[in-house]
């Protein structure tokens, strides 16, 4: 499966802190990143990723165009809430593209864990039939 990973400044610890908690299970997929969240997950674990640029010029619209063409399977996006972002439309354009293309996408950490412990057990498979049928 490919996976995006995104996080907001302030929610860079949390998913830091998911990536080395569920690195079993990410080591067994294709991991994407924004910039930043990429390195900052690289650093802390061994997992390899593939980095975009950074959100804010163009990470998220790069994970959009993979979600666009039906190759990214699963969105985890920790959001911050609480702070204006300058590249608010582009991170409503991913998400929307999210729900377009029904693309299993998780804002915070409770979702986030939903998602890996449902992908661990086969709940997302899904995704492959459909990948398949492209
Ligand atoms: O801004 C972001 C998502 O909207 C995240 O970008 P970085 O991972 O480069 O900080």
């Amino acid at each position: 499966m490919n996976i995006a990973l995104v996080a907001h400044d302030k929610k860079k610890k949390d998913i830091v802190n998911f990536s080395i908690a569920y690195e079993r299970i990410f080591e067994k997929h294709n991991l994407f990143a924004t910039g930043t969240t990429g390195t900052r997950i690289q650093e802390a674990t061994n997992l390899t990723i593939h980095r975009f640029n950074s959100g804010p010029l163009g990470g998220d619209q790069q994970i959009g165009a993979m979600i666009a063409e039906n190759k990214m399977d699963i969105v985890i996006f920790l959001r911050d809430p609480l702070t204006a972002q300058p590249h608010e439309p582009d991170i409503l354009a991913l998400m929307r593209l999210c729900d377009v293309h029904n693309i299993p996408l998780a804002t915070n950490i409770g979702g986030a864990e939903l998602l890996l412990k449902g992908l661990e057990r086969g709940d997302l498979s899904w995704r492959k039939v459909i990948r398949q049928s492209d």
